[in-house]
């Protein structure tokens, strides 16, 4: 089974009501971990790869790996840039085989975004690539970079309509509160639903993208801290307010941070209990497994994606 792009797969998303997960990764366990979650569940799957993962892991062992996931799953998987911030890098993933980038022109002035995406997007589609972009900014940590939450602002729905017809992109991230990481709320969680309720309305049947949607599992964040970790006052999306933006055009939702509490957390407790275990296999596994987990619960629960291969 060849990369696919998610042309096919937010098209049923989009009819369906509901949304596929884009989950980062950067090393052979949490792609497997993904991936045997989305297998056993025949759910549509998207592996997006940061610049910061690209830089740890290197390209090729990322490619190689999704690759050997393909191959293993016979699942059709897509291949993602997540947050491309030039043309260049697009450029690389595009060329280096992926099936679809995101280019992140979102601090740029509205003009300058609509011609870097312009740009991106006449290059990725003459090699049937798909584009992602973004308008209005994320608060939260992107790239080892912290956007305070004065810098962030929420997408305009004119503007968003306008930068669509004008770029041609695939599909548009936009900022309606969320943010990146595990601190996105003090208090109360507020997503501007009405926001994402008028673009949505002005922009029947295209795809909508939800970056920073992780919910920062309570049980993870408490495991970490039980086993020595130091993770306090952590607060993400609750998972009602995820399944709703699935009703309203949002067809794919972003998911790191949770991947890495799961991971972490299950690694602080095996080395807790197990203090004379020295093998990384030791560890893997259930860290590998604790993925696995989540990623099912979040594809029943949260995306309601299950089955809709
Ligand atoms: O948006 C993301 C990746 O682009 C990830 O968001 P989280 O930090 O909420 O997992
Ligand atoms: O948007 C941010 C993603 O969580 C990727 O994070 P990263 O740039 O640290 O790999
Ligand atoms: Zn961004
Ligand atoms: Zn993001």
């Amino acid at each position: 089974m060849p990369l696919v792009t998610s042309k096919e797969m937010f098209k049923k998303a989009y009819e369906g009501q509901y949304a596929v997960g884009a989950f980062n990764v950067n090393n052979m366990e949490i792609i497997q971990g993904i991936v045997d979650a989305a297998k056993e569940e025949q759910a549509p799957l998207i592996l997006q790869v940061s610049a910061g993962a690209r830089k740890y892991a290197k390209h090729v062992y990322l490619i190689k790996l999704v690759e050997a996931a393909l191959e293993d799953s016979g699942l059709p998987i897509c291949l993602h840039l997540d947050h491309g911030e030039d043309f260049d890098i697009c450029k690389s993933c595009i060329d280096g085989g992926f099936s679809s980038v995101m280019i992140d022109g979102s601090k740029l002035p509205f003009e300058e975004n609509i011609a870097l995406t312009k740009k991106v997007v006449d290059y990725a589609h003459e090699r049937n690539v798909v584009v992602e972009a973004e308008l209005g900014r994320l608060a939260g940590v992107e790239d080892a970079v912290k956007v305070n939450a004065k810098d962030a602002t929420y997408t305009d729905p004119d503007q968003a309509v306008e930068f669509v017809e004008r770029t041609g992109v695939d599909s548009l991230a936009i900022a309606i509160g969320t943010s990146h990481g595990a601190y996105k709320f003090k208090g109360e969680c507020k997503l501007d639903f009405d926001r994402l309720e008028t673009i949505s309305k002005l922009l029947p049947n295209f795809p909508l993208v939800l970056h920073g949607a992780s919910t920062v599992l309570p049980e993870f964040v408490e495991k970490c801290n039980n086993f020595g970790g130091q993770i306090k006052g952590a607060q993400g999306v609750p998972e009602d307010m995820l399944l709703k933006a699935g009703k309203l055009g949002v067809c794919k939702i972003n998911i790191d941070t949770d991947l890495r509490l799961a991971m972490t957390a299950s690694i602080r407790e095996h080395l807790a209990k197990n203090p004379s275990d020295f093998d990384p296999r030791q560890y893997l596994k259930p860290a590998r497994a604790a993925i696995k987990s989540m990623v099912q619960h979040k594809i029943r629960n949260v995306l309601n994606c299950s089955g809709r291969l």
